[in-house]
């Protein structure tokens, strides 16, 4: 399996924020995606989501960015855990089983979530929360996962166990981008986004120039 991301930009609120990316992924590759606060990493994440607007393409295997075939081949997790509150954290799971046939057991034992299975979703922990919306990747089967800032809330052990994961993901052909500010440990190729060359300004007025303060 093989990603191309070639010359991917995009626009939001009218400000172009992503300056033709391009990048190759082989099966058993991941990206650690990297640059300052507001660079662009989680428009690009979003972006191969197929969940914004944007220009260039991007190849999954011959499937393009955008088609279903695309969707059913990629696992998203972002800022928010995507879970359901008010389902204990085993039933959010074995609804989400029920979508993608994995195992919904294997998966509350790999992100040590068995001990408050019974637990509403919506009385966990931040870092409980996390590692539930995390534990559908595994659910999902899908070659790429696509991350973003997935440690957010963990603690040292459980982000040690999710880079396990994510390692034994890569191990079995998989394929991740990982828009991370910290080091998981991984042999993570690093991507660094750079910002868009930015539209001229109009060099006389000092509420666009900066000169102001
Ligand atoms: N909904 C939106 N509408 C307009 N502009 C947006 C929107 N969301 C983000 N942006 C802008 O897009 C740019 C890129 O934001 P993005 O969230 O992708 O950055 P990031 O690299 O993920 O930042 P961080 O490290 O802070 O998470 C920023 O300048 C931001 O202001």
């Amino acid at each position: 399996m093989k990603l191309i991301v070639d010359r991917i930009g995009c626009e939001r609120g009218g400000r172009r924020v992503l300056g033709d990316v391009s990048l190759t992924l082989q099966a058993g590759q991941g990206i650690a995606l990297r640059g300052p606060n507001g660079v662009g990493k989680s428009t690009l994440i979003r972006a191969l989501c197929g969940l914004l607007p944007v220009t260039g393409r991007a190849e999954l295997d011959g499937r393009k960015l955008g088609s279903d075939e695309w969707t059913d081949l990629i696992a998203y997790t972002g800022h928010r855990d995507a879970i359901k509150s008010v389902l204990t954290v085993g039933e959010n799971l074995r609804f989400w089983a029920a979508l993608h046939g994995g195992d919904a057991n294997a998966a509350l034992d790999r992100f040590d979530l068995m001990p408050i299975a019974d637990r509403p979703a919506g009385l966990c922990s931040a870092g409980q929360k996390r590692r539930l919306g995390l534990a559908r990747l595994v659910l999902s089967r899908r070659p790429l996962w696509l991350l973003d800032e997935p440690t957010v809330s963990l603690d040292a052990e459980h982000t040690r166990i999710f880079g396990d994961i994510l390692s034994t993901h890569l191990d079995v052909g998989g394929l991740a981008i990982v828009a991370t500010h910290i080091d998981l440990g991984l042999a993570l190729r690093p991507h660094v986004l750079t910002p868009p060359s930015a539209a001229p300004e109009d060099a006389s007025d000092p509420f666009l120039t900066g000169d102001y303060l």
